[in-house]
């Protein structure tokens, strides 16, 4: 098994509790599908949130799946000016056989722009 570092993001409508904790858990689970991991395999989790979103810790999301056991971290992205608004972003850092170039990282809900080389979803 080797250590790899799998990245995610998603875009929010508006800054309420429940639509942060819906998009959040939608974007660990991807994360954990398509790259065929439970949550045995995962090792720390960091997420953060833009300056506008203040109405839940991200963490709790995915506390929420039952991934309970994993160190998590929450902290605020950098307000760079334009930078696109209302977005999570998820490093989640797991055990796995699979190759880097086999690793699919996760962009949803209009976020592929911030990485078009590493996004699947368009
Ligand atoms: O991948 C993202 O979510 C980006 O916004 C891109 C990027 C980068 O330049 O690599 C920029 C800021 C984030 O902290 C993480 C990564």
């Amino acid at each position: 098994m080797t250590v790899r570092a799998i990245r995610g993001a998603t875009q929010l409508d508006a800054d309420e509790a429940e639509h942060l904790l819906e998009r959040t858990a939608e974007l660990m689970t991807e994360v954990l599908d398509r790259n065929d991991l439970t949550s045995d395999d995962v090792i720390s989790i960091f997420l953060t949130a833009t300056p506008d979103l203040r109405s839940a810790f991200p963490a709790v999301a995915v506390r929420n799946l039952g991934i309970t056991d994993v160190p998590m971290m929450c902290a605020q992205e950098i307000g760079v000016p334009g930078a696109l608004p209302r977005v999570v972003r998820l490093m989640a850092h797991v055990e796995t056989d699979r190759p880097r170039a086999d690793i699919r990282h996760v962009y949803l809900h209009g976020t592929t722009v911030l990485r078009d080389d590493l996004a699947e979803d368009r």
